[in-house]
């Protein structure tokens, strides 16, 4: 019998995912593809646009030669990593790898936009400038590579590019614009006083379309490419963190998201544009002039995936969260600091590295495992800490992205969070957002609240264990000392 189905495409840092999902919220197939992430030197990092299009292309022919039909695809979304540069010449050719979020290389870009714009800059966006937006990324580019600065005719951000190779229409989404900090959150324009005073030739950005807003139809070069049927009605879709907030139902202030990719997130809904005079990110969540909050650890589940790969080649995630179960919590003393490729909530240091401090001889491979699932965790703690000094603390926690595959790390996250912790049926929250904004495009919903309400499943609430919260709590307090003891700048 023939079905209908949604593809939500998530473009994450470590891989695409794509899921395929019915008009209820059934998961019915999934495929995921991952690339290389390049880090040519420290504090860089780059990835290959047209590496996003190769997984993506090979993601979707998985699903097509295996569990779906073309004709049984209605629609198409896209949620995917914020910030990150793609830069494009006249003729849609990319001109150099894309500069990643999770890049530090514009702190000085970042400090002279604070510096020039002063509260300005805060009060337009809702931000102060952080290395990972994009504009610091353009402004590095003027300065240190001005030749290719000039070619460029289009930047992009990469769902955006993705969906250029499936549609040939350039645009962007409002969630993704804010990401960029050329974005007025007031107005839901770009900012003609950012773009002036910074000399940008304003026909570089993409036009804006609401992410439920149809951006084109899968053309019949892209049709050949991977079986999709030419003409499928393709939808703008949001930045990584306002999908997942859709595809988790979070999209109200008095619930919490935490999501574990390669960054690590905790979130919370606003009902008006604001700021936390820059502390955390004040960002558009895309549909209805709504917006989002957030603070970041750079490095959360990248920080697992080094320590994998470069102590437990051997070993799969699975295995190491099984062998970091074998220690206990507080993991014997040993502290872990996620600081690998510097951080950004709370401290905004792009310099600092990371740590593991009180090393004893009989710490074993098991401690230092657990040390850095907890160390992570603490690190998103601190954003937990920032929504409390605010008044707006943080009750209970939807989890989501790959970090939430994991029952020890949803207890690890109830423990030192002191709050319940949702898991819902399928981490994949913004491959869920995703799929959401095509139904919605496609009028299978009235509203984003309407399909979260029917399609967002909840597994099970993991409530805290007050044993291990006690301990939690102590040797959060010795974490919070390392920051300031261990800083370069
Ligand atoms: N079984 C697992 N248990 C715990 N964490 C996992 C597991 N599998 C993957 N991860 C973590 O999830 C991360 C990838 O999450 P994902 O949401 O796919 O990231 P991204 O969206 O950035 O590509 C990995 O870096 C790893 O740290
Ligand atoms: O920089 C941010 C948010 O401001 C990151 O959260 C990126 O959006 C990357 O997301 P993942 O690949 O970790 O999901």
């Amino acid at each position: 019998m023939k079905m209908a189905v949604v593809l939500g495409i998530d473009l994450g840092t470590s891989a695409v995912k794509v899921s395929a999902v019915s008009p209820t919220g059934e998961v019915v197939a999934q495929a995921s593809e991952a690339y290389p992430l390049n880090n040519p030197q420290p504090g860089y990092y780059e990835q290959d646009p047209i590496d996003w299009t190769n997984a993506t292309i090979a993601a979707i022919h998985t699903l097509l030669s295996t569990e779906i039909a073309p004709g049984e695809v209605y629609g198409i979304s896209f949620s995917g990593q914020m910030h990150s540069l793609v830069v494009l010449n006249q003729r849609r050719e990319v001109i150099r790898p894309a500069i990643l979020w999770n890049d530090t290389r514009s702190s000085e870009e970042a400090q002279w936009l604070n510096h020039e714009f002063g509260d300005k800059l805060i009060e337009i966006t809702g931000n102060q400038a952080l290395p990972g937006f994009t504009l610091t990324k353009l402004l590095w580019l003027a300065r240190h590579e001005t030749a290719t600065y000039e070619q460029i005719a289009h930047i992009m951000l990469p769902k955006d590019y993705v969906r250029l190779q499936i549609t040939d229409q350039i645009a962007t989404d409002f969630s993704d614009a804010a990401g960029t900090l050329l974005f007025d959150l007031h107005t839901q324009q770009w900012s003609d006083v950012i773009i002036d005073r910074i000399k940008l030739k304003p026909e570089i950005l993409p036009p804006l379309l609401a992410a439920d807003a149809q951006a084109g139809t899968v053309t019949a070069s892209f049709s050949d490419r991977t079986g999709l049927i030419t003409g499928t009605p393709v939808f703008t879709g949001a930045a990584d963190n306002a999908a997942g907030a859709i595809g988790a139902g979070v999209l109200n202030p008095d619930q919490g998201l935490v999501s574990i990719g390669t960054s690590g997130v905790v979130l919370k809904g606003e009902e008006q544009a604001g700021d936390y005079a820059g502390e955390l990110q004040f960002e558009a969540l895309g549909p209805n002039k709504r917006y989002y909050s957030m603070g970041v650890t750079l490095a959360a589940g990248y920080s697992l995936s080094w320590f994998k790969q470069t102590f437990a080649a051997n070993m799969s995630f699975d295995e190491l969260v099984a062998l970091a179960e074998t220690s206990i919590p507080g993991a014997h003393g040993l502290l872990f600091t996620p600081y690998i490729v510097g951080e950004r909530t709370p401290h905004n240091d792009g310099h600092v590295r990371g740590s593991f401090i009180g090393i004893d001889s009989q710490h074993t491979l098991a401690d230092f495992a657990r040390a850095v699932f907890e160390g992570i965790t603490y690190s998103l703690n601190d954003i937990f800490k920032i929504y409390e000094q605010a008044g707006t603390p943080i009750h209970q926690a939807v989890a989501i992205g790959g970090g939430a595959k994991s029952a020890f790390w949803l207890q690890l996250q109830a423990d030192i969070f002191n709050v319940p912790v949702i898991q819902l049926a399928n981490e994949q929250g913004p491959g869920m957002g995703a799929a959401v904004l095509a139904a919605v495009g496609l009028g299978w919903f009235g509203s984003v609240d309407e399909a979260a309400q029917s399609i967002v499943s909840q597994k099970a609430t993991i409530p805290p264990e007050s044993d291990a919260v006690s301990i939690y709590q102590q040797q959060y307090q010795r974490y919070t000392q390392i920051y300031a003891n261990t800083k370069i700048l």
